[in-house]
């Protein structure tokens, strides 16, 4: 037909004009700004490099870089952590589980100790739920609406330890030296993960939290004391966030657990202040283990299993001297900056009150194995807290500070809750990202042509698709085919 193209010049066009493109973007790439974390420029949202945003540079606040942080966390502190929470030091945590919510004692959600939203007769409860046991019974579950995932398996073993000093810790609400209706808990009969526990309870406790004892940054009134509160309690609700999409029921029928990838996209992947808080905690939780070592050290790790303390032990001391770990970042957070000024003091003691506050929260979490873990990891915090800021100076440190065995256990279990987290973002956080937008099925695998020719050409990741950058997010097709060129090659597949 006169004037129509043959397919093989209608071809060497359309190749012609994409690798023009191509070239053009490859330019515009180098010169343009780089993606600032937020995944802005210009202050303008940049939703084609939504899902390729990158972390680098320092964790704010912190002394250390994002890059390192992963490879630290890859290489030496996940896997050490990892072992030493299942050594029996670490495994078994004295909580009392009992909830006594002192902020509002009418709500319903508390009074049922092991329900996260039925909402029982009293006379349900078996009377053995008041004191501690040892073991968990089926009839526990009768108020577990459905979820048995919710209740803290209580089953123990005998030989737990003897106990440390008994001091109180000033951050904390619980009296940790009261022994009174305190429990101990197999930690890993009990991971933190999905339980069932949603709606206005769970929200009034985060609200509580955030409205009345950390609001949120940035705010101008805010100094830095007030900020890093923040972000410590933001670090670790991302945390927990992320051990929920981890281990997610995925099918109750079948009791199929899983990795829920829209709940890590929707609530912590989608949002990088969120992830930054955790790289932030993360850091803040390590300065503090690693200014304790020489307390940790020493610390006596009996249970009464000579090999295991032993162990044990070893573990703790690979962890706390690691030379990769002390070259690479020797001071993860710098403490000593902190509380300067004269209203230093008081601005602790305001600090300090409201960690006691949300401390005293986690009585008041309507979930038991959600309380579990969320008083583990606030008790935590708080010890972190109490090493970087209740002893003044590291020489002093080993002479006057004290912890508690069980602080410590909070401390070491947290700092691997977080390593975890920190692990799974850094896997997971790209791959996630693209699966919900329907690109790809394998975790790295680049979905766009282009983005496998950059591959070839450029070192460092390719931006999400080149033609979106340069074309912006106008030409995101609402199907999941993002790629332009994606959508070009599927209508040329049609003709
Ligand atoms: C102490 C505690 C422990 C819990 N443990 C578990 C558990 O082990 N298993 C389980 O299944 N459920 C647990 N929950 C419930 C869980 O945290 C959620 O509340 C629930 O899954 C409902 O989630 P959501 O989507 O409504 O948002 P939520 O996670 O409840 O968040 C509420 C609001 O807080 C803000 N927000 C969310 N994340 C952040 C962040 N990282 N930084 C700053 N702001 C944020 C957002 O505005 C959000 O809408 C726990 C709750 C609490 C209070």
């Amino acid at each position: 037909m006169a004037g129509a193209k043959s397919p093989r010049k209608r071809w060497g066009l359309v190749v012609g004009a994409l690798v023009a493109i191509f070239v053009a973007v490859a330019m515009t790439s180098r010169t343009a700004p780089r993606i600032s974390l937020l995944g802005h420029t210009n202050n303008k949202p940049c939703q084609c490099d939504r899902d390729m945003r990158k972390y680098s540079g320092m964790v704010e606040d912190c002394c250390c870089d994002y890059e390192t942080v992963d490879r630290l966390n890859e290489a030496v502190l996940h896997p050490s952590l990892q072992e030493l929470v299942k050594t029996p030091f670490f495994r078994y945590f004295k909580v009392k589980l009992w909830c006594d919510c002192p902020f509002w004692p009418d709500d319903g959600m508390c009074r049922l100790r092991d329900c996260s939203v039925c909402e029982c007769p009293e006379n349900e409860f078996p009377e053995s739920f008041k004191k501690p046991r040892w073991s968990l019974s089926s009839e526990d579950l009768v108020c577990q609406e459905g979820k048995p995932q919710a209740a803290v398996d209580r089953t123990l073993d005998r030989k737990a330890f003897r106990g440390w000093t008994e001091t109180d810790n000033p951050w904390t609400n619980d009296d940790e030296t009261d022994n009174d209706e305190m429990t101990y808990v197999n930690l890993q009969l009990n991971p933190e993960r999905y339980t069932g526990y949603t709606g206005p309870s769970a929200r009034r406790i985060w609200d509580a939290i955030y409205s009345e004892n950390c609001p949120k940054y940035p705010s101008e009134e805010l100094c830095q004391e007030e900020r890093i509160l923040y972000k410590l309690i933001s670090g670790l609700h991302s945390s927990i966030s992320i051990h929920i999409g981890a281990d997610y029921l995925l099918d109750e029928a079948t009791n199929l657990w899983g990795r829920n990838n829209k709940l890590l996209h929707d609530r912590i992947l989608r949002y990088p202040d969120r992830v930054r808080n955790l790289y932030f905690t993360y850091l803040f939780v390590l300065r503090a283990v690693t200014k304790a070592a020489d307390y940790l050290e020493y610390a006596e790790y009996d249970t009464g299993n000579p090999v295991e303390d032993l162990k044990t032990q070893s573990l703790v001391k690979q962890l706390l001297y690691n030379p990769k770990l002390q070259a690479a970042c020797p001071l993860p957070f710098d403490e000593a900056k902190l509380w300067k000024g004269q209203s230093g003091p008081e601005l602790k003691q305001k600090i300090q009150k409201q960690f006691r506050n949300i401390s005293a929260l986690m009585d008041c979490v309507g979930c038991e194995k959600c309380r579990l873990w969320g008083k583990l990891q606030v008790l935590g915090l708080g010890t972190a807290l109490k090493i970087l800021f209740s002893v003044d100076g590291q020489e002093n440190l080993g002479q006057t500070l004290q912890l508690q065995r069980n602080e410590v256990i909070a401390l070491m279990n947290l700092l691997n809750r977080l390593s975890e987290s920190v692990k799974l973002v850094h896997e997971m956080g790209q791959s996630a990202e693209m699966a919900m937008e329907g690109q790809v099925s394998t975790p790295t695998a680049p979905s766009c042509p282009l983005q496998k020719i950059w591959a070839t050409f450029f070192e460092g990741p390719a931006p999400s698709c080149p033609l979106q950058r340069l074309f912006g997010s106008t030409l995101n097709a609402p199907t999941g085919q993002n790629c332009p060129l994606k959508r070009i090659w599927a209508s040329l597949k049609q003709r």
